[in-house]
């Protein structure tokens, strides 16, 4: 299993309970869908997925390993298994497409060998390998975001977990992305996508975990963005 929540709740320090006894398996080179009003507990499950904050109860594993509480040491060393994208791309707008990425490389301690190998590699996955010398502000939204696609996988994460990635985007952009993590996916990737996007959810027929009020209240395999039931 990659991923396990068992019973996890989250309570933030006003009281508000975030999360609410939670029980979640996620397979090892799944493709499963986080859906769900805003509010409902999405960035909170995601959060406590990259050790941002610890649960108030429950356990969460990652790969067998206990992973309820982390010492400050081993967080660092658990989010590099965790390749994570947002919505709003997160580039480094100083740094040129190639040195975004070949940065993300640096501070993981690869070598310069193994970067001037790898950044092409992944550049050209996204088909953006002319834009290497290009800054973030000078790429449309759609390859702004395939930059930080590029970016998250590069040092060859086990968990992609993608959150609203395609919210700033249109649909035909949106498709494009989809394919991309299709084909990450397909390569073994496992991805964890956070979404109101009705179209790509009823597209992709993949599993469907819906939130309400910080509780699971759907969670179908092949699924559909609303309830069809
Ligand atoms: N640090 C915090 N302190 C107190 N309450 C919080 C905190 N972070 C989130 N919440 C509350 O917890 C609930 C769930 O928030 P969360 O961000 O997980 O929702 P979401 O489903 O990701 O929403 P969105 O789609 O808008 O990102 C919300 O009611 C929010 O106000």
């Amino acid at each position: 299993m990659m991923l396990e929540f068992e019973n996890v709740t989250k309570v933030y320090k006003d009281k508000f309970t975030a999360v609410q006894n939670i029980d979640l398996k996620i397979e090892k080179g799944s493709f499963s869908f986080i859906v769900g009003k805003s509010g409902a507990g999405k960035s909170t499950l995601i959060k406590l997925l990259i050790k941002e904050i610890n649960p108030s109860e429950g356990r969460l594993f990652f790969d067998g390993e206990d992973i309820t509480y982390l010492s400050s040491r081993k967080v660092p060393i658990h989010r590099r298994k965790i390749g994570v994208i947002f919505q709003d791309f997160r580039l480094l707008n100083r740094k040129t497409v190639y040195e975004n990425i070949a940065f993300a490389m640096e501070m993981v301690g690869h070598s310069p060998k193994v970067i001037r190998r790898e950044v092409p590699t992944v550049l050209s996955m996204v088909g953006l390998s002319d834009k290497a010398n290009n800054f973030p502000n000078e790429l449309a939204g759609g390859e702004q975001q395939r930059i930080a696609i590029a970016r998250a996988v590069v040092n060859k994460p086990e968990l992609i977990i993608a959150d609203e990635p395609t919210g700033n985007l249109d649909p035909e952009t949106t498709y494009e992305i989809m394919k991309i993590f299709t084909e990450i996916n397909r390569r073994g990737t496992t991805l964890i996508m956070a979404t109101h996007d009705r179209m790509i959810v009823d597209a992709m027929k993949k599993r469907v975990i819906e939130l309400k009020n910080g509780k699971i209240i759907r969670d179908t395999q092949e699924g559909e963005y609303y309830n069809v039931y």
